[in-house]
Order: structure tokens, then C-alpha cells, then sequence
């Protein structure tokens, strides 16, 4: 982020971007979508970020233009955020974490996105092998889609939201981890559509040390403004996320979209 600015760009290959940019809605089409959104936006932005069901919808063809896409992450000063949500039983967790996180696995990526609500503990073997291999894990706390809050506001016995527990979980695992200054590798996800809700559930998204992926910013409609009230006294650890207002200037005008956005979001955050 010091280096390339707090954006984080998303590769969605959604039918109707593919259509947009002349290409096939098959395993050959993605694939093509993706890696040129790479080779355009590779060492000029902090994170590329997949969404894995848009390339799963063409099973194990689209599963391979998926690993041809990390692979073309790697080595290009960009880290590469594999969205797949993942979170299951710790047994099986680590099944998931051996997918994304070990060095040398077929569709390791430099960070994943994970789901707590199977309890955050049930993602130990994920936040484990992270530390042990130099990768991170973004986890969920307050998302962007509206039908988010009915399950994250949710106030527990002990007065504190369900988001505030994962955002001091998250806290703990990072003052627990190996990073003893800085920002630690256990990210959390915070929508920049989120409006009041940090403020309103008493969150303190700094005190975590989490880096914090803030998708919502572009197409589901969050601006300067809402960048600005969402993140206030957290705004060095915002990785700003968006994906189709960007995809959707083409692959002659992503380096100019991206370049606007990255003003847009330093602007918003002050740096
Ligand atoms: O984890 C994510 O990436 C994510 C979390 C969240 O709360 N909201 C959210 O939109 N996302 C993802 O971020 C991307 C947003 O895409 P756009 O709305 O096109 O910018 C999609 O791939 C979503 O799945």
C-alpha cells in the first residue's frame, strides 16, 4: 500500500464484463479477462484480488485459468487476495487452509477471504499456516450487503456485537502473531457501505492491527464520503476494494479508471 497506494482491484469475471470486452463466457474467456487485467494492473497496484465462484462456474477448466491467474500474480509486486470465503470445522479448515495457504500448493495465493460464523476459533488452521508461510487472511466482520447486519449487529449476552467480537478476536491473533509492531497478517473485511455501524457498535478498528479490506467502494454505490466516515482513525490500514466500476472501462481504460479510483480513495482517507 506505502508503495502502490490503497487499492485494491478486483478480477470478477462476470458474463456480462466478458461480453463487454469481447470475450467467450467459458474457461477460455475468463481466462483471457483475467490474465489481462493482470499483465495492465501487475506491479501498479497493491492487491489484485479473484473471485473464485466466477471462475468455479466453469469447473475444473475455470479451476485452471484460476491457478494460471494467481501464478501470474506472483513475482509482479502486486499481492494477489483469493475471495473465496471460506470457513468451515477445524478439521476440514485445514484442509482449506492447506488449498490456499501452503507454499507450493496449486492455488496458494497471497491472502484469502474467510467467514467466521462457525466460530473464529474454527479458523485457527488457517491463521496458523498463514504466520507459519508469510501470508495473511482477511476475515469477515461487518460485509457490504445489506442482509450482513441482521446477523453482525446482533448483540450477545455480553452486551457486544457480534462483528465487535470478531474485530477483538482479530485484535488478539495479531498481538499474538508474529508481526510485534505494524499491521499484522490477520486482515478483517469491513464494506465501505457499512455507514455509522463501526461507530454505532463502538468498534475500534485500529486498536486490531488488521489490515482492512473495504470492498463496496465503486459499483455497490460507496463514495469519497462514505470511505471517510466508515474508516475514520483507521485510515493507514484501508485497502480499498472495487471491482466492476473498474473492469467496466475496459482493458484500454483499466489503467486510467484504476488510477482515478486510487486518487478518489487517498483523497477519502488522507494519504
Ligand atoms: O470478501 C469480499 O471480497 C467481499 C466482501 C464483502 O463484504 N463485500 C463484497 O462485495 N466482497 C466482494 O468484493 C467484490 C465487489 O465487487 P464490486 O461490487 O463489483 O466492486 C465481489 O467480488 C464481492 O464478492
Amino acid at each position: 500500500m506505502d508503495e502502490h497506494g490503497p487499492l485494491c482491484v478486483g478480477i470478477d469475471p462476470h458474463p456480462g464484463l466478458l461480453a463487454a470486452w469481447g470475450l467467450g463466457d467459458d474457461a477460455a474467456g475468463l481466462r483471457e479477462f483475467a490474465l489481462r487485467v493482470v499483465e495492465a494492473l501487475g506491479g501498479r497496484v497493491a492487491a489484485l484480488k479473484p473471485q473464485s465462484a466466477l471462475f468455479e462456474r466453469h469447473g475444473s477448466a475455470g479451476v485452471a485459468a484460476l491457478e494460471e491467474v494467481l501464478g501470474a500474480c506472483r513475482g509482479t509486486g502486486t499481492l494477489s487476495v483469493l475471495d473465496v470465503k471460506r470457513g468451515d470445522i477445524g478439521s476440514t479448515m485445514a484442509g482449506y487452509a492447506q488449498a490456499y495457504l501452503a507454499d507450493g500448493a496449486p492455488l496458494a495465493a497471497d491472502a484469502v477471504t474467510l467467514s467466521p460464523y462457525l466460530g473464529l476459533g474454527s479458523l485457527a488452521p488457517a491463521v496458523e499456516l498463514a504466520h507459519q508461510t508469510g501470508r495473511g487472511v482477511f476475515v469477515l466482520a461487518l460485509t457490504s450487503n445489506p442482509e450482513g447486519a441482521g446477523v453482525q449487529h446482533a448483540v450477545g449476552p455480553d452486551g457486544r456485537s457480534v462483528a465487535a467480537g470478531v474485530v477483538d478476536g482479530v485484535g488478539a491473533l495479531n498481538a499474538a502473531g508474529p508481526a510485534a509492531q505494524g499491521l499484522g497478517s490477520v486482515g478483517l473485511v469491513v464494506g465501505a457501505t457499512v455507514g455509522p455501524a463501526v461507530r454505532e457498535l463502538g468498534i475500534d478498528l485500529a486498536a486490531s492491527r488488521a489490515p482492512l479490506l473495504a470492498p463496496g467502494f465503486g459499483a455497490q454505490g460507496a463514495g469519497r464520503a462514505e470511505v471517510t466516515e466508515v474508516f475514520a482513525g483507521a485510515e493507514r490500514a484501508v485497502l480499498a476494494s472495487t471491482s466492476r466500476a473498474v473492469l467496466a472501462a475496459g482493458p484500454d481504460g483499466l489503467l486510467r479508471a484504476v488510477e482515478d479510483a486510487t486518487a478518489e480513495v487517498r483523497a477519502a482517507l488522507g494519504r
